[in-house]
């Protein structure tokens, strides 16, 4: 949207400001309504077609919380989901930022602001936005995005959290076990977020020897160990501009965690054997798959680490516990491993669905797409079937289950379900769709 057609609304309680950003910004915009009492904004909501808010985080003085800001927030976008709000504070920094656009700003500014930048952060918030308010996406994203395959509502929440996160340059700490996404999770915060274009580095610290890792992530140069024929950067060095994804993070030696603070807090890394430090402006994604908190108690993770990479953490959670994403991860698949082998298979049989669904899935989606992958390359039928997966532990009885054995399916459903919500009628009933009356009917039926 241009910004000469932008009808703006600002919403501060100082009114130096309002007539100071009234002055400049009426120049450029089509229309600019000030207010000083939050208290008129759905008033003003309901009599004015706002394409944007200029939005003070603090009406009152000497409380930098920011809360009512974030109230008044809240209200808007109930209001008009998709209204562009752009929050203005004096007490601005990362986190207030990272937490008003997660909670659905489209930027922040500081202020006192500089003109220039106020109307470059007003011209990015517009410009992200098409005629009909969607956010347009960048080809790198929507390519990533193609590759996700997210339709239960957890994975929708974390997506949704990693789109608003993307843009801020925060550092992000994704957790969840092995083979839940998190490579991908990271790769789609880099592709949505300024640097784009800049690289994507992935280092593996589970992969790592432990003589390894500075040189690995610090470079080195010729002659520092006995294996440094010649000056090599780290991966640090070739994130530059761009972003670094460390993996396995939880396997990083103590020693090396100082070494990773101080890199962060100086944006200053030093190669092996030399001491000219070199400026690195990197943002620094991290995933671990094991209970950081714990190894911070136990002594084995700093504290003061954790504190800079986790800014915000995202937690993808297992396969398990997302069964709605399994037919449309299993479809996804179904079909890139056709096209990949050439194999005749055009869909999946429900009674295997069925089967897929009561399964654990301990490998997550790495082991869901190896085993769609095995059941493409050696069934006979166009139509898989539950015999065409073994699955280990599915017992047998579910994996016979055809769509008919009604009462067997749900008295498994059943079970699972209140293994799940360990025993709880009201959380189990209501994931089954079911009244509690309804789910005790059962119970009893099946003598459970
Ligand atoms: N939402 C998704 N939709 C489709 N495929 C996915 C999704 N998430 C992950 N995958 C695929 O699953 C496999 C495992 O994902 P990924 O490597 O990101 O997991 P991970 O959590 O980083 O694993 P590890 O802990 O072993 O490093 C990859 O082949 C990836 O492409």
């Amino acid at each position: 949207m241009q910004l000469s057609e932008t009808k703006l609304l600002i919403v501060d309680d100082d009114v130096d400001v309002l007539s100071a950003a009234k002055l400049l910004l009426k120049r450029h915009l089509k229309q600019v309504d000030i207010e000083k009492n939050p208290e008129k904004i759905p008033f003003l909501l309901n009599n004015g077609e706002y394409d944007c808010i200029l939005l003070d985080m603090n009406f009152t003085r000497d409380v930098s919380s920011g809360r009512e800001g974030f109230q008044w927030l809240d209200r808007i976008l109930d209001h008009s989901p998709k209204m562009t709000v752009i929050m203005v504070t004096a007490y601005g920094d990362v986190e207030m930022a990272v937490r008003a656009i997660k909670a659905g700003a489209t930027d922040f500014v500081l202020k006192p602001w500089e003109n220039d930048k106020l109307l470059a952060t007003l011209k990015k918030a517009l410009s992200g936005k098409s005629t009909d308010g969607e956010m347009v996406e960048t080809v790198a994203a929507k390519a990533s995005k193609n590759n996700l395959v997210a339709q239960s509502e957890s994975m929708r929440y974390v997506l949704d959290t990693a789109e608003r996160v993307a843009p801020t340059d925060a550092n992000v700490l994704i957790l969840g076990d092995n083979g839940t996404g998190k490579t991908q999770l990271a790769k789609y915060i880099h592709d949505l977020s300024q640097r784009s274009q800049k690289p994507f580095v992935c280092v593996d610290l589970g992969a790592l020897s432990e003589n390894l890792f500075e040189s690995e992530l610090f470079g080195h140069v010729k002659g520092a160990f006995t294996d440094a024929r010649d000056d090599r950067p780290g991966r640090f060095e070739e994130a530059q501009g761009g972003t670094i994804f460390l993996d396995e993070i939880g396997n990083l030696p103590l020693a090396l965690q100082s070494k990773l603070l101080t890199v962060i807090q100086e944006r200053q890394v030093t190669r092996v054997g030399s001491n000219r430090p070199v400026t690195v402006d990197v943002r620094l994604l991290c995933a671990t798959n094991r209970d950081i908190d714990k190894m911070v108690s136990q002594n084995e993770f700093r504290q003061d680490l954790l504190y800079r990479i986790n800014t915000i953490e995202l937690e993808l959670p297992p396969l398990r516990e997302r069964p709605d994403d399994i037919a449309p991860l299993a479809e996804y698949y179904l079909k890139e491993f056709r096209k990949k082998y050439n194999r005749p298979v055009t869909s999946i049989s429900t009674p295997l669905l069925k089967k897929m669904q009561l399964y654990d899935w301990p490998g997550n989606i790495r082991e869901l797409q190896h085993a769609i992958e095995r059941a493409v390359i050696l069934s006979q039928e166009k139509i898989l079937q539950p015999d065409d997966m073994f699955l280990k532990n599915v017992s047998p009885d579910a994996a016979s289950a055809t769509a008919y054995d009604l009462e067997d399916m749900e008295k498994t459903m059943i079970l699972k379900a209140l293994k799940r919500f360990n025993g709880n009628i009201t959380d189990t009933a209501r994931e089954l769709g079911l009244s509690r009356a309804a789910l005790y009917r059962r119970l009893e039926k099946y003598g459970l």
